[in-house]
């Protein structure tokens, strides 16, 4: 307890954690800590933590306690996973180099190039003033509250449902110069978004993986290209690719990557200096390139959370990794029975555990692990008036605000995954929803065992509409029957 308190409360702890990796373990303080018996008592505890010398006087003012918890939790969770020899990502607020989260009010100036010996030394504000250095202003990004398991953020919507906004949307509606429901070729204006939300939601809405991952190929193409050409600030060297397929996986499957955002964000930039240890395994290649100019907080649905950190990351996990896509079979829209047959295998649309829900997707014979992902959710991008009252759609939102509405009410445009039924309890929920680069994709969160119904939860609203509280028991189960499959 002591050896860590005292590492974190110097100014130079990371300096000296840096070093003590790089040197034989015979000189590493921590090398006795590095095996399976590592003792947790060592680890202090979170209020033990001190994490004020990371921020300015300004900064401090305005952090709420709760904010400062999470700051000493992210801390503490650091410091462990130096001291496992792990290597974890350097928290965003303890980066030397990290934007003021106190809005400047004179332009900001571009960051300088740190020295090798700078590169090391641990950011404080005193040490910025010290070296009489103007404020370094790149970007600071506070990550968003992390999703709860049982209530991810976006909504299924129901069938009852009245559409809330729906003066506020029809207001909008007629004040669009055209309104069309938007359809698979091209950009149009839709519900009063401008042709470019829709071309940018058409761009992150891949209707299958193939498109996805095209995406992703152009998108690695581009980054060994920009690798041949040498790294630039901001840049990692040695940058791995994160777009591997796991031969080895009997589901064919490839990593999550958002749609090709960056393309959206093509301005000229000024590089980045993240303040990153440049031999990072995971580039942050999903964070588009901010200009320096620009105070803005990214969308809150460029995050993934993993599981096993409890925390949300722009992009991949450093320690755990990325998580495995299971692929959608391929049918084209518009054909017969579409949804059904992009069933994955081991996964069949039978009758429901639950009674009166009527169809269900269930596994069979084999036993998924979590971190699976599912998706995207496929269907038509809707306004409320259809959105709110399918049954089969999820609400998609950018800062807090609902924009559109994908709904896999037709067969023909949707894919399996509008079988999935609501899980009444968290005890038989196995799958999250959650919303990624304004797609729903479904992830296991525990190991679902064969035989299983998959069930997620869609949201508050939806499941007090079907009559289930999160209390609920699985007590109206179907007898056991015969099952007549769909697939
Ligand atoms: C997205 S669909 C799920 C697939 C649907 N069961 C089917 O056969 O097409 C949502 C609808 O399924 C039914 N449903 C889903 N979960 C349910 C639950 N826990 N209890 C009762 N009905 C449920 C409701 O009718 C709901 O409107």
């Amino acid at each position: 307890m002591a050896s860590v308190s005292s590492a974190s409360s110097s100014g130079s702890d990371d300096e000296n954690n840096d070093k003590q990796a790089a040197s034989s373990s015979s000189s590493n303080p921590f090398a006795s800590m590095i095996d399976t018996d590592f003792d947790m008592s060592k680890v202090p505890e979170t209020e033990d933590i001190r994490v004020e010398q990371y921020f300015s006087k300004e900064e401090l003012a305005e952090l709420s306690k709760i904010e400062m918890t999470r700051y000493r939790n992210m801390k503490r969770n650091y410091d462990v996973m130096r001291m496992l020899g792990l290597p974890g990502k350097k928290p965003y607020f303890m980066e030397r180099n990290r934007r003021s989260l106190v809005q400047p009010k004179e332009p900001p100036t571009p960051p300088l190039t740190s020295s090798e010996s700078e590169e090391d030394e641990e950011w404080t504000p005193e040490l910025e003033r010290k070296k009489n250095q103007p404020p370094k202003k790149p970007w600071f990004l506070l990550p968003p509250k992390k999703p709860r398991i049982l209530k991810p953020k976006s909504q299924m919507t129901g069938p009852h449902q009245k559409p809330k906004a729906k003066k506020k949307a029809e207001a909008t509606v007629s004040k669009a110069p055209e309104t069309r429901e938007s359809d698979d070729d091209g950009a149009k204006t839709f519900m009063g978004f401008q042709a470019e939300e829709v071309a940018e939601v058409q761009a992150a809405t891949a209707s299958s993986l193939a498109e996805l991952e095209k995406k992703m190929k152009d998108l690695d193409l581009e980054i060994q290209q920009e690798e041949a050409a040498g790294p630039q600030d901001g840049q990692e060297e040695g940058s791995e690719s994160d777009i591997s397929t796991d031969l080895e996986e009997e589901l064919l499957s490839t990593t999550l990557q958002p749609a090709k955002q960056q393309e959206l964000n093509k301005e000229p930039v000024e590089p980045l200096d993240t303040g990153e240890t440049r031999k990072s395994r995971y580039p942050q290649r999903n964070i588009p390139r901010k200009n320096y100019k620009e105070v803005e907080l990214p969308d809150d649905d460029h995050y993934l959370f993993c599981e096993d950190c409890n925390e949300l990351y722009e992009g991949d996990c450093p320690v755990h990794g990325p998580l495995t896509v299971v692929k959608d079979k391929e049918v084209p829209k518009g054909e017969e029975n579409r949804a059904v047959r992009t069933l994955p295998d081991y996964l069949s649309v039978c009758p429901s555990k639950i009674k009166g829900a009527g169809d269900g997707v269930w596994l069979d014979g084999k036993a998924m692990h979590k971190n699976l992902v599912f998706g995207p959710y496929d269907g038509k991008i809707s306004g409320p008036e259809i959105g709110m009252t399918s049954g089969y759609a999820w609400q998609i939102s950018k800062n807090d605000k609902v924009k559109y509405y994908i709904d896999a009410t037709d067969v023909t445009k949707s894919s399996w995954m509008r079988y999935v039924n609501c899980a009444r309890n968290e005890e038989e929920q196995n799958l999250v929803a959650f919303q990624y680069y304004r797609n729903i994709y479904y992830r296991t969160y525990k190991p679902v065992p064969p035989g299983t119904e998959l069930l997620v939860w869609y949201g508050n609203e939806y499941a007090k509409e079907l009559g289930i509280s999160e209390k609920a028991q699985a007590e109206q189960e179907e007898p056991s029957q015969i099952k007549k499959c769909k697939a």
